[in-house]
């Protein structure tokens, strides 16, 4: 990858949930990059800091609570250091964000139409006869029937599949150069999540655009992603191209999570043994230590620095060790 195509890039980001007199680390010195066009997926189990950190590029983290520290450049531009009002601009226009839950994203009170006409003619000089065909013709591409129709229903009178294709629709309307999708295919069956993904995967190669793909699932982000980072107590685990990932995974961590996976296992199904720990939860060196069947003395002295296994895979892991896992990606 060529240093021009990265879009995002986030250094060293540093993220404390504020509390009396001490921080609590959350997010760790992490190092991540969007390339043009290309899909990161984010993963790692619940409350390990995915949803903080995709909050945080957007600049959504109340800064009562939170403290942030490290870059986080959108092509060139720090967003640490952007006002107010520049990052208002930015959302939307060149960075979107999609939920779980689109519901809660939607006003109740307005149509599906005026939803895209709002927001096209807020950022753009579009004008209403205009945006509302971009809306149309988006809907479509969503792959949405009847989407004249469509645009004058109001969100409660459609599904949550419906919903999800629309808030993805409204998010791409305005071609942002970055997409932040965090679980937007948790919540919906396994049919509309193949439909969904597959349309996702169309219109950002039509459109070029970057895309955090942030979920616990596996199965989902090797579907998506070129490039994988394995998030585990608020540190970048490992990072690697998805196919080395799955099938040459080096963290024991990354190893769990593949084995635990069934669409990916021929072999017997394995359990992540214990439980994350909390984020109060004191711990020495590497965090994964106590579930981690090769951990050692010097485990507990590790200081999370990544090691290079080539250019493109990292690990943070003093006894990492390859397993031929190869993953199937179906
Ligand atoms: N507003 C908040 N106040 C206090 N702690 C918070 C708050 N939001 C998140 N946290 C804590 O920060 C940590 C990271 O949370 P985050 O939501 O980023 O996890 P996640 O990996 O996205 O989990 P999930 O997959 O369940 O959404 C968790 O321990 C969570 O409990």
């Amino acid at each position: 990858m060529k240093k021009k195509d990265i879009v995002l890039d986030i250094k060293k980001l540093n993220i404390e949930l504020q509390t009396g007199a001490n921080g609590i680390p959350v997010v760790k010195k992490i190092d991540l990059r969007l390339y043009l066009g290309k899909t990161l997926g984010l993963i790692g189990e619940s409350g390990c800091g995915k949803s903080v950190t995709s909050l945080s590029i957007l600049r959504l983290l109340d800064a009562k609570v939170w403290n942030l520290s490290g870059e986080l450049l959108l092509k060139g531009k720090n967003l640490m250091q952007m006002s107010h009002e520049d990052m208002r601009r930015i959302r939307g226009k060149e960075m979107a964000m999609i939920t779980q839950n689109p519901m809660i994203s939607f006003n109740p009170l307005i149509t599906i139409g005026k939803h895209f006409t709002e927001t096209l003619i807020t950022h753009t000089k579009m004008r209403q006869k205009e945006a509302a065909k971009v809306g149309i013709e988006m809907l479509q591409r969503m792959g949405l029937q009847n989407a004249h129709k469509l645009m004058d229903l109001y969100p409660f009178q459609c599904s949550g599949g419906m919903l999800q294709r629309v808030m993805i629709a409204i998010a791409l309307s305005m071609s942002p150069a970055v997409l932040i999708a965090d679980e937007p295919t948790t919540s919906l069956d396994v049919t509309i999540q193949h439909q969904i993904i597959c349309q996702m995967i169309d219109l950002k190669r039509k459109y070029d655009t970057s895309i955090l793909f942030i979920s616990h699932d596996l199965g989902v982000i090797a579907r998506i992603a070129d490039e994988v980072a394995v998030m585990y107590r608020g540190y970048i685990v490992e990072k690697a191209p998805v196919e080395v990932l799955l099938k040459n995974p080096q963290h024991p961590y990354t190893q769990a999570l593949i084995l635990s996976k069934p669409a990916f296992q021929k072999r017997r199904l394995e359990a992540i043994k214990g439980a994350p720990p909390r984020i109060t939860e004191k711990y020495q060196g590497c965090p994964f230590a106590d579930r981690c069947e090769y951990a050692h003395n010097r485990c507990l002295q590790y200081d999370m620095a990544p090691k290079i296994i080539d250019p493109l895979h990292q690990v943070c892991c003093i006894q990492a060790r390859g397993i031929e896992v190869n993953a199937c990606i179906s």
